[in-house]
């Protein structure tokens, strides 16, 4: 279980405001963890210091035994670590296609569009991207493959946020950090992640999710850690967490979030 990420004291201050203080946590390969707390409990903050946006003020990450901690972003994605955002981060004027390619850094210096004379190598390299990028399009039970040529602004909230997931598998990484996959969608929306939630552990990626809705952390999470401002107050199995009466208290007065749906 140990060796594929662990987190050791991790601190991140803006200011005089601890927003993760002294958290540690494992993760183990082929875990789903499910990452919960109240708003400002520090939950996006820990994912920034994990994929290198934020820079921890203490301790360490480390991900398959290597220290990431101030590794820039781009590092750190390359080690097989990719996130999506709780706000959606994606070039609007581009299509699904251009969007996905992206993240898989797979548009050459000289510009997908741009190339007229391009080297015969280029051209492969091309291809062999766009198709990488259908077969992960194919995933998202045809809401995605109709649409890959258009502009993602014209898009639903809920195919904006399948096109950042798409964004994040296209280059095949091994542990996947999803902040609030399902913030805008319906229940049917909803239950259509958990099931891609599922089809991804079972392809064999590990994941570290960010979720308010306490139906999917209960049904898709092994494990699940309890952050409240910015200390890990919990950590268990889904069950015996949503019972411990420290979790409870943490949530109380904050009802719309524990989202008992
Ligand atoms: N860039 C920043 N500058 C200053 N303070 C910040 C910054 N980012 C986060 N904070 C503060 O850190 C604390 C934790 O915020 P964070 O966004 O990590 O919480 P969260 O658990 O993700 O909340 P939510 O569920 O509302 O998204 C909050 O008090 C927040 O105001």
């Amino acid at each position: 279980m140990s060796g594929f990420l662990e987190i050791e004291r991790l601190g991140k201050d803006y200011g005089g405001v601890k927003a993760v203080h002294d958290v540690s946590l494992t993760v183990g390969e082929g875990e789903i963890v499910s990452l919960i707390g109240p708003n400002g409990a520090g939950k996006t903050t820990l994912f920034n210091c994990i994929t290198g946006t934020a820079s921890a003020s203490e301790g360490q990450v480390r991900y398959l035994g290597q220290d990431i901690t101030h590794l820039p972003p781009h590092r750190i994605a390359e080690a097989g670590i990719r996130r999506t955002f709780q706000h959606i981060r994606l070039f609007r004027e581009m299509t699904v296609m251009e969007n996905v390619l992206v993240g898989a850094h797979l548009t050459t210096s000289s510009g997908i569009a741009s190339g007229i004379l391009r080297p015969a190598w280029q051209k492969k390299e091309e291809h062999a991207a766009r198709a990488r990028v259908l077969e992960v399009l194919e995933q998202f039970e045809e809401r995605l493959l109709p649409r890959v040529d258009q502009k993602v602004k014209v898009l639903s909230y809920a195919n904006q946020r399948r096109v950042e997931i798409a964004r994040c598998l296209v280059s095949t990484p091994r542990l996947i950090l999803l902040d609030e996959p399902t913030a805008g969608m319906n229940p049917h929306e909803t239950q259509g992640i958990v099931e891609l939630i599922f089809r991804l552990r079972d392809a064999g990626y590990t994941l570290l999710v960010v979720e308010h809705k306490m139906r999917l952390v209960m049904n898709v999470s092994d494990r699940v850690v309890v952050l409240d401002h910015g200390e890990k107050i919990a950590e268990g199995p889904p069950a015996e967490v949503t019972e411990n009466p420290a979790v409870i208290e943490a949530y109380l007065g904050q009802r719309e979030n524990a989202a008992i749906e």
